[in-house]
């Protein structure tokens, strides 16, 4: 289906949390004029606890209670469209509300493929396995429909979108997911009062709303994300390299602002290859990905072997 710019955005409705409303999925690329339903099925633990501040306190307050089944993964497999290459091979997980998973794994092994794959990308063809998100067959739904039922996606390298402001973005994205949820929408002035304690809240300058979308530095780029997850919300958020180019204070700063968006009832997988994004926000689960499949899971201490092993400590192989 060709896309208009508000299907790009594809803000939403149905999530549970009222704090935290669902969002976009956004596929910025050639694939985002063809956005289709290709991705779809081709065949018809312990809980994170929330906001942490520092290391020391997610330390602390690292939990460990389950909430609601949020997202079941079982069997996913999946090939590229165009060469039909195998890149998921039987994916298996379950997150809960409430849970922060983290995803590791050598480069090429299938980690932001999973992560696209969930999101519905038209570039993936889904060949096995259910996912099951919030009771709903996720994989029977459209990208914009995952989208509105409360799934949210950072992708590792989001592409720019000339010509339209990131206020403008954000603020039809918003009244999207207002009209959405049967709720009034809200003019250009009366936003600001949505969109500036969250800018605050990542420490932006009020400028960068002028900008267009994604045209910023690397940085900005993910902090651009995360604005969007703040003025969005969603049940589930899923992070692929959110600490890729962001320096050691814009690394704390958008860790913060995420803890801070976390409540008992949303929950985050988030793709990394560096420990010390997980002192900022604590994972209860560390899986390994090799291959296009998960072959290990573990807490955080998994991530520690990791780093001081290598993906020989960890491999299956
Ligand atoms: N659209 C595509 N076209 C061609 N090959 C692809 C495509 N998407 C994924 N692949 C291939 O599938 C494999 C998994 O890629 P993916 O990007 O998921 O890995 P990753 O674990 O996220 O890697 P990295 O850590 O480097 O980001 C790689 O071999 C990659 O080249």
């Amino acid at each position: 289906m060709a896309l208009t710019l508000p299907s790009l955005l594809s803000t939403s409705s149905a999530a549970s949390s009222p704090c935290l409303p669902p969002h976009r999925t956004l596929f910025t690329g050639p694939s985002t004029l063809s956005l289709n339903r290709s991705c779809r099925r081709r065949r018809s633990g312990p809980r994170a606890s929330v906001a942490f501040d520092s290391p020391a306190e997610a330390g602390e307050r690292g939990g460990s209670s389950s909430g609601e089944l949020l997202l079941e993964v079982r069997g996913l497999s999946a090939v590229i469209s165009e060469s039909k290459k195998e890149v998921l091979r039987s994916v298996d997980l379950t997150v809960h509300q409430g849970e922060i998973h983290a995803i590791m794994g050598r480069n090429g092994s299938g980690k932001s493929t999973f992560s696209k794959v969930l999101a519905g990308h038209p570039q993936y063809e889904v060949t096995g396995g259910v996912v099951t998100f919030k009771g709903q067959n996720l994989l029977d739904m459209d990208p914009e429909e995952r989208s509105h039922a409360g799934l949210f996606t950072s992708f590792q390298d989001p592409v720019e979108i000339p010509g339209i402001s990131n206020y403008d973005f954000l603020l039809m994205a918003y009244n999207a997911r207002q009209k959405k949820l049967n709720r009034p929408e809200i003019g250009p002035i009366e936003f600001f009062s949505v969109v500036d304690p969250k800018l605050a809240m990542l420490k932006m300058e009020k400028g960068f709303l002028d900008g267009h979308v994604n045209g910023a530095s690397g940085g900005q780029k993910k902090r651009s994300e995360i604005l969007q997850l703040a003025v969005l919300g969603a049940d589930l958020c899923i992070l692929d390299e959110i600490d890729s180019g962001l320096d050691v204070d814009a690394l704390q700063d958008v860790a913060k602002a995420i803890n801070g968006l976390l409540t008992p009832d949303n929950s985050i997988l988030m793709i990394t290859h560096y420990r010390r994004l997980l002192d900022y926000i604590k994972p209860a689960y560390v899986h390994i990905m090799e291959d296009g499949r998960i072959i290990k899971t573990g807490d955080a201490s998994l991530a520690k072997q990791l780093e001081e092993g290598g993906f020989k400590a960890v491999s299956a192989t």
